[in-house]
């Protein structure tokens, strides 16, 4: 049994057509086709319509660390709570323990620099960003189009690269099986060179999100 909040490898791989990316480092996961196209134009529309650029909880002085754009997608909508069950049922974990859901829009020459998604405990905000829900447990993200060029996500540490792909999630555990951070989850989301790439991700906590 999982503790609630956190998937599991045992949890993941009962799921038909789930794949582990080979490494001892990280628990990473990749399953294709998770969402249908008409599931993915439905979500990018979505972040077309309420896009604003995106924001970083740890400020490191770099402007351009994060050039994207993000939406906060509305769970009253029904593509989007359709979403949310689908990575219920996929992660295990029950949905009150996830963030808000948010789309990310990357145009050409746009990234996310490399980045680990928990929280470090040493920075002075932690406290803010963790005292009521607790630290980011796994991190569940789903590419929504085909990308012309560029835009992959590249983990350094264990140097695998994820290529975007309509459909395709990608999942992966912050932690280290005894439940500490795992600084080999570093990972970029590399310049779109052509086209666009949009993206939803969803961080799961350890406490319900409040
Ligand atoms: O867009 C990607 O490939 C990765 C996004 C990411 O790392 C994040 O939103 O935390
Ligand atoms: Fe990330």
């Amino acid at each position: 049994m999982q503790a609630p909040g956190e998937s599991s490898a045992a949890h993941l791989m009962a799921q038909p057509a789930m794949q582990r990316v080979p490494t001892q480092r990280l628990e990473l996961f990749v399953l294709r086709n998770f969402l249908d196209a008409a599931e993915c134009k439905e979500l990018v529309d979505l972040i077309e319509a309420e896009r604003r650029p995106s924001t970083l909880a740890n400020h490191n002085g770099d402007n351009l660390f994060r050039t994207s754009e993000t939406c906060d997608l509305h769970h009253d909508h029904p593509a989007v709570a359709a979403l949310d069950q689908k990575l219920a049922r996929v992660s295990g974990i029950d949905a009150a323990y996830g963030e808000r859901l948010q789309g990310q829009r990357y145009e050409v020459g746009q990234e996310f620099k490399a980045h680990t998604d928990y929280f470090e405990p040493s920075h002075p905000d932690y406290q803010k960003y963790c005292a009521t829900s607790g630290q980011r447990t796994w991190t569940f993200m789903i590419y929504l189009n085909d990308v012309e060029a560029g835009g992959a996500t590249r983990f350094k540490v264990v140097d695998k690269i994820i290529q975007p792909e309509r459909g395709k999630l990608l999942a992966w555990n912050n932690r280290r099986v005894d439940g500490t951070l795992n600084a080999a989850t570093l990972h970029h989301a590399m310049k779109v060179r052509k086209g666009r790439k949009y993206v939803i991700t969803r961080w799961y906590r350890e406490r319900p999100w409040a």
